[in-house]
């Protein structure tokens, strides 16, 4: 793991029971926790909580997508369990991206908040298929353009349009990037992916890795060949 590049290892796991193995291999030197939507709701807040307690930069991904009203107290009771970020759809609209911000404002430590542009598993042409025309890129630049102008901390996009995004939002603005694959690992529902190296030379942030990691024969053995690959 470089300075620059964290490693976050998505714990898509059907429950608490099945995540604590890997998770006690692990070191909060060495990656962050992402906890989606399956473990969230068969686990809980308290197994967030435990997370957080074991000092791991949580990722709780979410995903809001809603009226703002409903945003806003949903990004709050996320914050409120002491996660390191947290996300909503930038689809959403700016004034639900607003409301997302306005959440956490007058907390101490508060969580980042950031935006889903266009989900890694998106090609143009499931793009074409929702109404939407522009370029992979093009729309999740837009999108990405929206949050910043909402005052949110970055966004989620696949590492292919990463450049583009420092570029027009500047080197601040936070890039989450799923969609990572090391050679030879199979893409399954994937499409704008990338090889670890790869996203790491752009400077990406986070790195958001699954699969990769927890389907591997040896899960640590794996994350810690990924985080050689990103210094080498
Ligand atoms: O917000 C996310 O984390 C996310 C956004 C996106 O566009 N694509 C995407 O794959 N994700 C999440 O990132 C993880 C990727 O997992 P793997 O495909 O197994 O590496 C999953 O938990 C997804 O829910």
């Amino acid at each position: 793991m470089t300075a620059q590049t964290t490693v976050f290892v998505a714990l898509d796991y059907a429950d608490a029971q099945s995540a604590w193995p890997l998770i006690d291999k692990l070191s909060p030197q060495e990656c962050g926790l992402k906890v989606g939507k399956e473990l969230f709701t068969s686990a809980g807040p308290d197994f967030v909580r435990e997370l957080v307690k074991r000092d791991f930069k949580v990722f709780l991904d979410l995903k809001f997508h809603d009226i703002p009203t409903t945003v806003k107290k949903a990004v709050r009771a996320a914050a409120e369990l002491g996660v390191w970020m947290v996300n909503v759809h930038a689809s959403g609209g700016k004034r639900m991206l607003e409301a997302a911000r306005e959440a956490v404002a007058d907390m101490q430590n508060p969580p980042l908040v950031i935006a889903v542009t266009v989900l890694t598993s998106m090609t143009e042409d499931d793009l074409r298929e929702i109404g939407i025309r522009s370029s992979a890129e093009q729309h999740v630049l837009h999108l990405a353009q929206l949050a910043k102008s909402a005052g949110l901390d970055g966004v989620v996009c696949s590492a292919w349009e990463a450049q583009a995004i420092a570029d027009a939002c500047g080197h601040d603005f936070i890039r989450v990037t799923p969609g990572i694959r090391p050679v030879g690992a199979e893409q399954g529902d994937q499409r704008r992916i990338m090889t670890p190296p790869e996203a790491a030379a752009l400077g990406i942030e986070v790195l958001v890795i699954g699969r990769p990691i927890t389907q591997a024969k040896d899960p640590v053995a794996a994350l810690h060949a990924i985080n050689q690959s990103l210094t080498a």
